[in-house]
């Protein structure tokens, strides 16, 4: 039992033990945990105690971040506004007064807003003030020097920012009495600057309503709401801006403020503006309002941001820019650009002639453009004025004004200048510049002496006048306007003949005068209804009244153009022109009665840059087959190469219309003048003909001498000009040689003075195998072996090209076969033309040749042709020219009279071609 109980003991023992055991694990356990769970404990609470320092400091990141990116943003905006205002106010607007000057807007361009300091954000934002086209400005200023220091700001770039003379100021200032506006007094020297003393207020804002309302009324008449619209519209500001300055003074009346409200409301559509300081202005969202204290401002739209002032411009640069500005503007406007007058390049060529031709000329006192026009009224226009005063000029620019907007097919010009000079000519294709005026048809330069050029232009005008009146007729219409509907198909351009310095074709009182008056007449009357404009300019009053003596002729004329000064141009009683400034016209489409007055001021035109820009853009629209225009210059010696005469000489084919000849030589239907028909070669069986010189007209024809066998067909070249006389014989002689095959023609070229030598041995040597040289010896050979060979059978073409035959009297007065060598040549020139044999010799004189012709009083039929070089008319009598006294002929430097009794009533002048070695 005891065992048991024993057993029993140990086991509760045993188990207590165990028990024990445990328990002690289990507190070691819960001893190890409650340690592990206080270190956690411990680690959390260091852990919870380093939270909030980590938390501020990424607040404070965050925040510093975010003050970062609100800092860049405004650093960008306050560039972006920088900029902006750079752009919206360049140049003399907001540049720093260092280095200042005038940049004014260029046309069409605002002048835009003014700088008066910076606004203080980033690296400064201009702080900018719309006036000029904007708005009016009114300052408050703790002192008054601050405010005008931003007043004279304010107007200085204002001033920088207009063409000079576009800004007039007004200054109002009772209390300084000027004082304020002191460093712009050198603008008064031109007007740009006026006072108004204390009391004026009243009357200067009257002045300005008025002003405005005659702005609305005339210049933007209900077409535009601005001044600024129409400008950018047209590019042209017709008025100056007006900038009333009115710097404090007693509170205004109730008709002032009445004034100047309306002003503040309408002014600025109008130019007008109002810069006021110390005054009030009624509420309007032109106005803008500045507060300046010390040199600080804030604006009142953005009474948030100050504005840090600008120092007012230095004394020195504000003076002297006024100055230069007042010296430009005395020495009088700057001339409107040329390019004002054309349309667009898109729009050129675009108006049809058909009713007539207008065009702008310049502008009119309002801006307005003043146009010319010629068609059935006015039909023709005189332009006058003094040397100097810019004839030309205009008309330069109108023929511009004109070829921009009529093409060729519309209209046509012909231009003469009787002028010393070569004015024209650029319209001509020259060396240097290969273009020309698609729509010249003839320039003639250098025609001072050439009278003939004149009258050959009127002639052949009075020939298309026949033209297009039979064409009319044959249409059953009277106008170019009613042709040009029944005949669409049909060229019937407008043309206009402008002659500077018509007078000299008029001066004198001979047949050509004469002639030229009565064709002028008759153009000028028929002219108008068939599109035929004549445009005629003098210099001097003479020019105006050789026309007087003709009241019929002047009546046509009714467009008058004077330019300043100008004598006789307008009626007696309106004396316009007395009082025109420099570089305008009074033009007049009412024959110059006071009523049609309308002044223009004239763009220049003169200038070839101007110019070219403009032909070479028509030149690149011209028609595939426009040729260039025919340019005769008086000065120039032509060419027989170039001849298209002598060209058309050539074997067959027939040559095409090259850049040597005019085109109207091939165009079908156009007229040539009445004379001689053309040459055509022999081959046809038709007679040869010698080409002597060129005629003087409008088509660079030669003077032709037809050579049939005929009695009488010699040439007689008088005269004591070696070089006149070689070049005629020249070109005779190689004109007929292109005519002959080889060999089918002998020449027998006899010299006998020396100085003609080497012209007579150059011909020689064109002439080729089929030509023999003579000389003094040799020639008394030639005349009797030619003139006993005339008994024979039909002879080849023989040509007997005796250079200064006079001087071989001596040897020709020797007889060889009973007969003498004088005989022997009398019995040639006699017999020979009809057994094709010609002489064309030259004699150094008519007394000599008649001498060999058998004495004084020989007959001369044997000649039946001459050209007279140095030689009196008085001269060439008898039975050399029919009627008494000789021709009208005086002599000049290279030019000869041509007269062949078989087709001339009169003689014609000729210029002998230039001497090829
Ligand atoms: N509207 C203008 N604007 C600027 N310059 C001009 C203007 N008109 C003329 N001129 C200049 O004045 C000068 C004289 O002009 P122009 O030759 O046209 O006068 P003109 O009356 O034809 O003289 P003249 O009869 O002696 O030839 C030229 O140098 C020309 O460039």
């Amino acid at each position: 039992m005891a065992d048991v109980r024993t057993q029993l003991v140990d086991r509760v023992r045993e188990q207590l033990a165990h028990a024990l055991g445990a328990a002690h694990a289990e507190l070691a356990a819960a001893r190890e945990d409650l340690r592990t769970r206080r270190d956690r404990l411990a680690r959390t609470r260091q852990a919870a105690e380093r939270i909030p320092a980590s938390a501020g400091a990424q607040r404070d990141e965050r925040l510093a971040e975010v003050d970062r990116r609100h800092a860049a943003r405004l650093a960008a905006l306050a560039d972006r506004a920088a900029a902006a205002a750079e752009a919206e106010a360049p140049g003399a607007a907001a540049a720093p007064w260092e280095g200042w000057r005038p940049t004014p807007a260029v046309r069409g361009e605002s002048p835009g807003p003014a700088r008066i300091g910076r606004i203080p954000l980033g690296p400064g934002v201009p702080a900018l003030v719309p006036l000029l086209d904007a708005g009016h400005v009114q300052l408050t200023a703790d002192d008054a020097a601050g405010g005008d220091a931003v007043v004279a700001a304010l107007l200085l770039r204002a001033l920088g920012r207009a063409a000079p003379g576009a800004v007039r100021i007004v200054g109002y200032d009772p209390e300084h009495l000027g004082g304020g506006l002191a460093g712009f007094a050198p603008l008064a020297t031109a007007g740009l600057l006026t006072f108004v003393g204390p009391g004026g207020l009243g009357g200067l804002l009257d002045e300005l309503v008025d002003h405005i309302r005659r702005i609305n009324e005339k210049v933007l008449a209900g077409e535009y709401a601005s001044v600024r619209e129409m400008a950018a519209a047209t590019a042209r500001r017709p008025e100056p801006w007006r900038v009333a300055v009115l710097l404090g003074g007693d509170e205004p009346g109730r008709h002032e403020r009445a004034q100047l409200d309306r002003i503040a409301r309408t002014g600025a559509a109008c130019g007008v503006h109002l810069v006021v300081r110390d005054l009030e202005l009624a509420e309007s969202a032109a106005v803008t309002r500045i507060r300046v204290t010390g040199d600080r401002a804030r604006l009142a739209a953005v009474p948030a941001l100050p504005v840090v002032l600008d120092p007012g411009p230095p004394p020195a640069l504000l003076t002297d820019t006024c100055r230069r500005l007042a010296e430009r503007v005395s020495a009088g406007p700057a001339p409107t650009p040329f390019a004002d007058l054309l349309p667009p390049p898109d729009k050129m060529w675009r108006e049809s002639s058909a009713a007539g031709l207008t065009a702008p000329i310049g502008d009119g006192p309002q801006g307005r453009p003043v146009t010319l026009t010629l068609g059935d009224y006015p039909p023709h226009a005189l332009i006058g004025g003094p040397s100097g005063t810019g004839k030309t000029n205009l008309i330069f620019a109108w023929i511009g004004s004109l070829a921009a907007r009529y093409s060729p097919a519309e209209l046509e010009f012909y231009l003469l200048d009787f002028k010393e000079g070569v004015s024209f000519a650029r319209f001509a294709q020259g060396r240097r510049d290969p273009s020309w005026l698609p729509h010249l048809r003839l320039v003639g330069i250098n025609v001072n002496t050439d009278r003939e050029f004149g009258l050959a232009l009127l002639r052949f005008l009075t020939e298309e006048l026949r033209r297009r009146a039979e064409a009319a007729k044959r249409h059953e219409v009277t106008k170019l306007a009613e042709l040009r509907a029944v005949d669409p198909a049909g060229r019937w351009p407008r043309i206009v003949a402008v002659v500077d310095e018509f007078q000299m074709l008029l001066a004198g009182r001979d047949a050509l005068a004469r002639e030229a008056a009565d064709l002028l007449e008759d153009l000028a009357r028929r002219g108008r209804s068939q599109g035929i404009h004549l445009v005629l300019a003098s210099q001097d009053v003479r020019g105006i009244e050789a026309l007087w003596g003709r009241p019929a002729l002047v009546a046509q004329f009714t467009l008058r153009i004077a330019m300043p000064k100008a004598l006789r141009i307008l009626d007696e009683r309106n004396d316009a022109a007395q009082s025109l400034r420099r570089h305008h016209a009074v033009v007049n489409a009412e024959s110059g009665m006071a009523e049609g007055n309308q002044v223009a001021r004239i763009p220049a035109a003169s200038d070839w840059g101007t110019w070219s820009e403009l032909q070479h853009r028509l030149w690149r629209m011209r028609p595939a087959d426009a040729a260039p225009a025919r340019l005769f210059d008086g000065d120039a010696v032509p060419r027989l190469a170039d001849a298209p005469d002598f060209q058309a000489l050539a074997a067959t084919p027939p040559r095409a219309p090259g850049p040597g000849r005019p085109a109207w030589a091939s165009a079908p239907g156009t007229p040539r003048p009445d004379g001689p028909a053309a040459p055509e070669p022999p081959r046809g069986g038709r007679a040869p003909v010698a080409l002597l010189g060129e005629i003087i007209d409008v088509q660079a024809r030669s003077a032709a001498l037809r050579l049939p066998r005929a009695p009488g067909r010699n040439l007689a070249v008088l005269g004591t000009g070696v070089d006149e006389a070689c070049a005629v014989l020249d070109a005779a002689g190689r004109s007929l040689h292109r005519q002959h095959r080889p060999g089918a023609a002998r020449y027998s070229v006899a010299c006998l003075d020396p100085d003609a030598d080497p012209a007579a041995r150059a011909l020689f040597g064109t002439l080729g195998a089929d030509a023999a040289w003579y000389d003094e010896e040799s020639v008394p050979e030639l005349v009797a072996e030619t003139a006993e060979g005339l008994a024979g059978g039909p002879a080849e073409p023989h040509y007997l090209l005796l250079y200064a035959v006079d001087a071989a009297a001596g040897p020709l007065g020797a007889r060889i076969g009973g007969r003498t060598g004088l005989e022997h040549l009398r019995r040639i020139m006699h017999d020979g033309p009809e057994r094709r044999t010609h002489v064309l010799a030259w004699w150094r004189g008519v007394a000599r040749m008649r001498a060999d012709l058998g004495g004084p009083a020989a007959r001369t039929d044997q000649i039946g042709a001459w050209v007279a070089l140095d030689v009196q008319g008085a001269e060439l009598t008898s039975s050399l020219y029919p009627g008494t006294g000789g021709p009208d002929w005086y002599p000049r430097p290279w030019r000869g009279l041509f007269f062949d009794r078989s087709v001339h009533r009169t003689g014609q002048i000729i210029i002998p071609y230039r001497l090829e070695p």
